[in-house]
């Protein structure tokens, strides 16, 4: 049976140093939840506190509503996957995967149905026989997802099972860590610092920094409107512009720095009043454009600084007049690659570029979606 978890003002102290401070968060059944930050942030100590292995300073944790905080690990029933692949070195394949099954004390029989039927399930089932040492390490971590999942665990935690591998194989291995998840449909929280590889996989995902969540939702709404600059930053390449908010009426507009000024789209309207601000642009929701010999500017005066042709797309390093730097990936386009040192002229995608509170670095735009809650009407809906 899978489940859904609940922290509840989780905080947790390695003697003076305070990791986690007060987090909390739903993680749905079914669903699989990625926890997201660089090192250091406190992604392992969330996840071993889920999983019994490491003692809880305050707040609760709850499988289905009932608290587990003083449940032995081993009661928990929680199968787990790390990057060092935690398969028994002198075990075959199979004996690796009955292992859970054998410690269960099951009837012969179904212990010999079930491991096939997992090992099946990871594609590892022409290897049964072999040693560990005679498998590539994509294997041995199948063989290890096998060994977690075939328990039946109540939630599936994963520790950056993918980091061992060679960049090749880790992007393999996420649609089968996907498709084996969704097919088993048991709760999995995910750690991983690598954001694409967080976008590929998730459900959900949680930034951290400093053992806060900083924004929690759906790749999408995470990367097209990030809670504040950090998100913005650490997923995905955001280009930071400054500019100044001003009012001309009921209308807001943005200047930048250059003297480029467009209207404002999409502002909380509690948000319109005149102030210095941090305008976002990912790579691909700026423009290049060639400005013709003694034409007005159309936009932000910028001097090509490098050129980089990658076949369909073309990047672009750009030095703006107020001296920020940029860079902008745009459709390659045949024999139009823009020389270094040429001065062109950047125009934005005004519908996706994201406007933050200089001081406070707090995105002010509608449609942030962030909530660690799962809403209680509806708690199987897709996406927020
Ligand atoms: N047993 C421990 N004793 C003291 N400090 C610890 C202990 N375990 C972790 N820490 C500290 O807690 C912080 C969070 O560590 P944690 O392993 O949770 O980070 P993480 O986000 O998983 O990072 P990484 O991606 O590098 O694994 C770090 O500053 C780490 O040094």
């Amino acid at each position: 049976m899978s489940v859904n978890i609940t922290v509840k003002n989780a905080t947790k102290r390695y003697g003076q140093a305070t990791i986690i401070p007060d987090l909390s968060v739903d993680i749905r059944n079914g669903e699989l939840f990625t926890l997201l930050g660089p090192s250091g942030c406190g992604k392992t100590t969330l996840l071993r506190m889920i999983a019994g292995f490491n003692s809880i300073e305050g707040g609760d944790f709850l499988f289905n509503g009932k608290r587990i905080n003083d449940l032995d690990p081993g009661k928990r029933n929680i199968g787990m996957v790390f990057q060092n692949y935690a398969i028994f070195p002198n075990m075959s394949v199979r004996k690796n995967v009955e292992f859970g099954l054998k410690q269960r004390a099951l009837p012969k029989a179904e212990i010999a149905a079930e491991t096939d039927k997992f090992l099946k399930l990871v594609h590892v089932d022409q290897y049964a026989d072999r040693m560990p040492d005679k498998l590539s390490g994509g294997q041995q971590q199948r063989v290890a997802l096998a060994r977690a999942l075939v328990i039946k665990p109540d939630v599936l935690l994963m520790d950056e099972p993918l980091s061992n591998l060679d960049a090749k194989l880790r992007v393999e291995m996420r649609t089968v860590i996907k498709d084996i998840q969704k097919e088993v449909g048991i709760t999995t929280v995910y750690v991983t610092h690598d954001q694409e590889e967080a976008m590929a996989i998730s459900d959900r995902i949680a930034v951290m920094k400093d053992g806060v969540i900083r924004h929690c939702s759906s790749p999408q709404n995470i990367y097209q409107r990030p809670a504040d600059i950090f998100v913005a930053t650490f997923i995905g390449k955001s280009n930071l512009l400054r500019a100044q908010l001003v009012n001309e009426g009921e209308r807001t507009f943005v200047e930048f720095e250059s003297g480029y000024r467009v209207e404002a789209q999409n502002l909380r309207p509690e948000e319109c009043q005149n102030r210095k601000v941090l305008v976002s642009a990912r790579p691909e929701e700026l423009l290049v454009n060639v400005r013709p010999e003694g034409e007005v500017s159309k936009g932000m005066v910028a001097v090509i600084k490098d050129s980089v042709f990658l076949g369909y797309n073309t990047h672009y390093f750009v030095k703006l007049e107020s001296g920020e730097e940029a860079e902008i990936i745009q459709e390659s386009e045949i024999n139009a690659l823009i020389a270094p040192g040429t001065t062109v002229y950047l125009t934005l995608n005004l519908k996706k570029i994201n406007i933050f509170d200089a001081e406070t670095e707090v995105s002010l735009m509608t449609g942030i979606m962030n909530s660690t809650q799962i809403p209680r009407s509806d708690a199987t809906r897709e996406g927020e």
